[in-house]
Parts: structure tokens; sequence; C-alpha cells
């Protein structure tokens, strides 16, 4: 299997503060990685670094084959990152701009003028082209953003938090793009606080939590990992919820039950369910309320 991200014990720290704690990440080519965790996690560091933007202190990471520290021109040169080096003109429309970048990437006029129509369609972006950026929506905003990262074709691709405010319709069309990217052969790395993002998009999810990925897997390994079913109790009246792990057995989910029935209200609901990726991140980060689950 030929990896386009092969990240191996990766170090940081600002002063004495250690952002990155030692992170190893593989992907795949042409697969989706999400890496999740609440703010302050690292991630934007880990993405910095990996697109040359800043210097580890110890471990190696390569993108596309080339070494980020030894080969930075040849990492650039295959990567896209969404956000960072995009450089959008609110005055200018999303054609204008599209045209403008593709010209200063090297592009002659006529190809330009091809590249500009052909993102411009898979951003669906063509009915609102020649409309100035500083009209759109935060949804268009962000489409503009990431055709124009996307300007030269780039075999691997960096989204930092693509979605973050978004409303739910706008998250859910950049979803769409980003698995027709991924159906194009791009690898996509992003990062994201949205669980329902990384179960929905990525191929692996891994969860970090002060600098340490606590854990790795498809969405289905992970929500595995805490186990079996899971019981919810919500009292609606007295405003409250709360779930408790379960082993999935009869007689562990009877146990648990007969040991809380003494102490509920009356009216209290009981649900048993599968587990949510909001219970998997719940368990391995004790974070519930820095991760939204849009
Ligand atoms: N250049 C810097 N100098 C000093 N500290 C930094 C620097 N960059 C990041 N940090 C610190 O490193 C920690 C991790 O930050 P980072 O931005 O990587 O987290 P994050 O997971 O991307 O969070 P967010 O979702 O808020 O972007 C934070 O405590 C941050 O304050």
């Amino acid at each position: 299997m030929k990896f386009a991200i092969e990240v191996k014990d990766l170090r940081k720290s600002f002063g004495d503060q250690k952002v990155l704690g030692g992170v190893d990440i593989f992907v795949p080519e042409g697969q989706i990685y999400a890496l999740l965790g609440p703010n302050g996690a690292g991630k934007t560091t880990l993405i910095n670094i990996l697109t040359t933007l800043v210097a580890a202190d110890g471990g190696s990471a390569r993108i596309a084959g080339y070494d980020v520290a030894a080969e930075s021109g040849k990492v650039k040169q295959s990567i896209s990152l969404t956000g960072q080096f995009a450089a959008v003109d609110e005055m200018l429309t999303a054609e204008e701009n599209l045209r403008m970048m593709c010209r200063l990437s090297g592009m002659k006029s006529a190809e330009a003028k091809r590249r500009t129509a052909e993102l411009l369609q898979q951003f669906d972006l063509t009915a609102a082209a020649r409309k100035r950026v500083k009209t759109y929506s935060g949804g268009m905003r962000r489409r503009v953003d990431l055709a124009i990262s996307l300007v030269a074709s780039r075999p691997v691709l960096f989204l930092d938090e693509p979605t973050t405010g978004l409303d739910t319709v706008s998250r859910r069309a950049l979803w769409d793009i980003i698995e027709r990217l991924k159906a194009s052969g791009i690898t996509i790395f992003l990062t994201t606080q949205y669980l329902e993002e990384a179960d929905q998009l990525a191929d692996r999810i891994g969860v970090i939590n002060g600098g340490r990925l606590v854990a790795e897997g498809t969405a289905a390994e992970l929500k595995a990992r805490i186990g079996g079913e899971v019981i919810e109790l919500t009292n609606e009246r007295e405003q409250w919820s709360r779930t408790v792990a379960t082993t999935g057995s009869a007689q562990d989910i009877g146990r648990i039950l007969n040991g809380l029935a003494a102490s509920l209200p009356a009216d209290t609901q009981v649900t048993i369910r599968r587990p949510s990726m909001d219970d998997v991140f719940i368990a391995l980060t004790h974070q519930p309320s820095e991760v939204s689950v849009s």
C-alpha cells in the first residue's frame, strides 16, 4: 500500500508547552483521514508542520513521498491547503478571482478560462460566478476558498476545519464536494471538531487530545472500542440526560438498570442504542463540552 501521508513520532513544543507529543499517522493514497479533536488539541500545528509552514522539533513526516523538512519545495508542489494560501479578493467576482489565480499559476489565457469554468461548475458556483465575493454567504465563500486552492491539481489536499461556522445546509454541500474530490483520486487530510463530519467523510479517524492520538480507526472500529449498547436516560421534566456504557449483554444491561431503578424519577425515559461517535469521543477524551455534534 502506498501512503500519501506518513507521520512518525512527530513532536512539537512552543516554549515549555508540549503541543504534539509523538504522533504517528499513515494515510493511504486516495483516502480521507479526519483528525478529530477539541480546541487547542494540536490539529492546526500538525497541519502547519505537514504543509511545511512550521518546523517540527522531532520525528519525521513525508507527503507524497517527500520529507517535509528536507524536501519542502517538492512537498509544496504536491499539496493544496485551504484557507491559508487562498487569497480571495472580495471586490472581485468568483470568476475573476479564479481566472487571476490560474494566470498567476502560469496558465495561458485560454487554459485559465477553461479551468475557471471547470472549477466554478465543480464547486456549484456557476450561477453566482459574476457576483462579487463580498456578497456571498459563508458557505459560498468557503467554496471559493476551496476552488482557489485547487487551481493547480495536486495529489494531497489539507483542509483545516473546512466547515467550522457553516450552517447545516452549507456543511452538507461542502461534504458533497469533498466526497467528489476523493472520487477524483485526491488524498484528503482534514481536521474537524465535528464528530458527524468525521463519521460521514473519513476512511479513518484519528482522535487527538492534548497533542496525542488517543484513538485511531474507522468510525465503526472506534464505536466498537467503547463496547456494546449505550443506555440513555432522559428526564425532560428535570431537563437532564445521561448515558451509561454497557458491554451489550442482557445481564449487564439488566444489572445496570436494576441498580439505577430505585434512584431514578418515575418519569425518566430509558433508551438502549448503539454507541454514537459522540459517546466514543466522550469516552476517549472526557471532554464532551468542547466538541459539537453539529
Ligand atoms: N506559534 C505558537 N506559539 C505558541 N503557542 C502556540 C503557537 N501555535 C499554537 N500554539 C499553542 O499550541 C496549542 C495547540 O494549538 P493548535 O492551534 O494546534 O490547536 P487546534 O487543535 O488546531 O485548536 P483549534 O481548533 O483551536 O484551532 C494551543 O495551546 C496553542 O495556544
